[in-house]
C-alpha cells in the first residue's frame, strides 16, 4: 500500500475514534457507570493484550483485576465478557429478549451468508425465528429417535467395522470419526452421501473455519478500511473463495435433491426433502434478514415469511457445521477421559452388558436402563467440554445491568466454566465423577438448570441440534464399549503405555498433537458378529 494511503487511512481513524470516543462519552454519562475494563488505546482498543482468539484463559486473567463481567475493546468493537453462570443466565435466559441477536460481521454476515441468511448467524428477530421453526421441526427428540434412527444406526455401525479394522494397533480415531459424522449428518440434512460430497464438505469446513476466525473481523475492528478504495475484495478473498465453494456445492445439492422427488415421488426421508415438499421455496430471493428483523414480530399477518433457496441450502448446510466439529471435538474428549477411567469403562460395559445381552446393540428405548452412559456422557460434557465459550451474541438495544450500562450491538461473550467447575453446585468439581448427574437410586437425575452441562447453551440462542447431538453420542460411545475396551497406545520401543493427558487435549491446536489409542475387541467379537449385529 502506498504511503500515502496508509497516512491518510491512519489519521481518518484516528478523527473517527475521537468521534466515536466522544459520543460513547456523553452515552455514559445519562446511563449506568462504564463496565471495568482494561485501558484501550486508540485505534487498536485493547488487541495488544488480547494477542488473537479470545481463549478462557484470557478471560480468566482479566476477570481477576475487573470482575466477571467487563469490557474489552477489539479495535472498535466492544466486546462484553461475562465469566460468571449467573450473569450468563440473568443475561442470556432472563433478559433473552435483548441478548439474544448475533454480531455483524461482513465476512460471515455480509459475504458468506448473504447478509446472516443463516438461522446461526441471522439478527435475532422474524427472520430467525422461522429458520428457527424450522429447524426445530426437523431437531425434535421424536423426530430424531424416529426418523433418523436407521440413518444413524448405519453409519455408526459403519464406524465400528472401521474401528475393529485398526483394532490390531494403536491409531487416531479422529479423520474416521469426522468422515463417519459427515455422512450421517449430510444423509439427515440432504439426503446424499457420496465420497466426493464428503471431499467437498471437508474443503467447505476449512473455508468456514476461516470465515469465522475473530483475527479476520477486519472492518469491524477497523471500520475506516471501509473508506479506502478497492481493498475490499482483497482483505475478504478468503471470504468470497469459500462462499464460492459453498454455492457450488449446495446448488448441485439441490439440483439432484429436486431430480430425485421427481424420481422417486417423495420417499425421501432426509430433512431437505421434508422441506421442499412442504413449503414453498422461492426461487427468487425474498427474505432480508435484518429488515425481517425489524418488523413487528407479532404481526403475522402483515407478512408470512417466504423461504427463498439460500434460506433453505444454507438452513441445512447450518447441520452440518454446527454438528460435526463439535461432536468430534466431544468424543476426542470422550475417549481421552474413559481411556484414563477403565472403571468407567467397566461400569457403563456392565450395564450394556446386562441390557443387551452382548447380541445387540443399544437403541433409543434402552436409555432408561442405561442411566450410567448416559450420565457419563452428561459429566464429559462438564468436566472437558469441547469449548467453555458460547457463540458470540450480540445485544439489541441499550440496558442497565448491576448499574453498568450495556450499550445495543455490543459483542457479548460467554463463558460457562464458572457452571461446570463451581464448588456450590458440585461435590467434586475438578474430578470426573458420573454419578454428579445420579440420584441415589443410580437413576438419572431430572434436568437442573445449574447443574446441566451448559455446552450447548442457555436460552433462546441455545444449540437447536442438542437432541441429535446427545442421541450421536451416546450412540458412538454404547456401540464402542459393547463392542470393544479402549486402551492406550504402546510406546514400540519401551512397551509402555502412552498416556493421554487430560489437561493437555484442549484447544484450537489440539488436533495437531500425538492421539492414539488401541479399541481391543471384547472377547467374542468377530468382523462377522458385529455385521450381524443390529
Ligand atoms: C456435541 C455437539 C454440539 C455442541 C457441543 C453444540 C453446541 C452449540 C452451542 C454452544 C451453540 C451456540 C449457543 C449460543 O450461542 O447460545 C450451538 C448453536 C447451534 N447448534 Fe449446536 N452443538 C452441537 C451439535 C449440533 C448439531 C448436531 C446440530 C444440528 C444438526 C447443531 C445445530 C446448531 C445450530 C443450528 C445452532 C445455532 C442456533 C441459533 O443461533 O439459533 N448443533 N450449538
Amino acid at each position: 500500500m502506498e504511503l500515502s494511503i496508509l497516512l491518510l487511512t491512519l489519521i481518518s481513524g484516528l478523527i473517527v475514534y475521537i468521534f466515536f470516543n466522544q459520543r460513547k462519552k456523553s452515552q455514559y454519562s445519562n446511563k449506568g457507570i462504564p463496565l471495568p475494563g482494561p485501558k484501550p488505546l486508540p485505534i487498536i482498543g485493547n488487541l495488544h493484550q488480547i494477542r488473537g482468539v479470545p481463549t478462557q484463559s484470557f478471560i480468566d486473567r482479566f476477570s481477576k483485576d475487573y470482575g466477571p463481567i467487563f469490557k474489552v475493546h477489539y479495535g472498535a468493537e466492544i466486546w462484553i465478557v461475562l465469566n460468571d453462570y449467573e450473569i450468563v443466565r440473568d443475561l442470556l435466559v432472563k433478559r433473552g429478549a435483548i441478548y439474544s441477536s448475533r454480531p455483524y460481521n461482513e465476512a460471515i454476515t455480509r459475504i458468506y451468508t448473504s447478509g446472516g441468511k443463516a438461522i446461526g448467524f441471522s439478527p435475532y428477530g422474524k427472520y430467525w425465528r422461522a429458520m428457527r421453526a424450522a429447524a426445530h421441526q426437523a431437531l425434535t427428540q421424536k423426530v430424531v429417535d424416529n426418523d433418523y434412527r436407521s440413518i444413524i444406526h448405519t453409519e455408526i455401525k459403519d464406524l465400528m467395522i472401521k474401528f475393529f479394522n485398526h483394532s490390531s494397533k494403536g491409531f487416531n480415531p479422529t479423520d474416521i470419526t469426522r468422515s463417519c459424522l459427515i455422512d450421517l449428518l449430510a444423509t439427515i440434512s440432504y439426503g446424499q452421501k457420496s465420497e466426493k460430497l464428503s471431499q467437498q464438505i471437508n474443503q467447505m469446513f476449512v473455508g468456514f473455519i476461516q470465515v469465522l476466525t475473530p483475527a479476520n473481523s477486519l472492518y469491524e475492528m477497523f471500520p475506516w478500511l471501509r473508506y479506502i478504495p478497492f481493498i475490499e475484495k482483497r482483505l475478504y478473498s478468503y471470504a468470497y473463495k469459500a462462499k464460492d465453494l459453498l454455492d457450488v456445492m449446495v446448488k448441485q445439492l439441490l439440483k439432484d435433491l429436486r431430480q430425485r422427488i421427481k424420481e422417486n415421488g417423495g420417499e425421501e426421508n432426509s430433512f431437505a426433502a421434508h422441506m421442499l415438499k412442504n413449503m414453498n421455496i422461492s426461487t427468487e430471493i425474498v427474505s432480508k434478514p435484518y429488515e425481517d428483523s425489524l418488523e413487528n414480530d407479532d404481526d403475522d399477518t402483515k407478512k408470512n415469511f417466504v423461504f427463498d433457496e439460500v434460506d433453505f441450502m444454507n438452513l441445512n448446510n447450518s447441520f452440518l457445521v454446527a454438528g460435526t466439529g463439535t461432536t468430534v471435538a466431544t468424543l476426542r474428549w470422550i475417549w481421552a477421559i474413559l481411556v484414563n477411567y477403565p472403571e468407567v469403562q467397566r461400569k457403563i460395559q456392565k450395564e450394556l452388558d446386562e441390557c443387551l445381552q452382548g447380541n445387540r446393540f443399544p437403541t433409543p428405548k434402552d436409555d432408561p436402563n442405561l442411566p450410567y452412559l448416559l450420565a457419563t456422557i452428561k459429566e464429559s460434557f462438564r468436566f472437558r467440554p469441547a469449548t467453555n465459550l458460547l457463540l458470540k451474541h450480540s445485544t439489541t438495544k441499550d440496558d442497565i445491568y448491576r448499574g453498568y450500562y450495556i450499550p445495543a450491538k455490543a459483542v457479548i461473550v460467554a463463558s460457562f466454566k464458572s457452571a461446570h467447575t463451581s464448588e456450590k453446585l458440585f461435590d467434586r468439581p475438578n474430578e470426573f465423577y458420573p454419578e454428579h448427574y445420579l440420584d441415589e437410586n443410580g437413576k438419572l437425575k431430572k434436568y437442573d438448570e445449574l447443574r446441566d452441562p451448559w455446552t450447548f447453551g442457555r436460552g433462546r440462542r441455545a444449540c437447536v441440534g442438542q437432541h441429535l447431538a446427545e442421541r450421536n453420542l451416546i450412540t458412538v460411545v454404547g456401540y464402542v464399549l459393547t463392542l470393544f475396551n479402549i486402551e492406550n497406545d504402546i510406546d514400540p520401543i519401551t512397551q509402555n503405555p502412552i498416556k493421554l493427558d487430560l489437561k493437555h487435549i484442549e484447544g484450537p491446536d489440539s488436533l495437531n498433537k500425538p492421539y492414539r489409542l488401541r479399541f481391543i475387541p471384547r472377547p467374542g467379537i468377530t468382523l462377522e458378529k458385529i455385521m450381524q449385529m443390529e
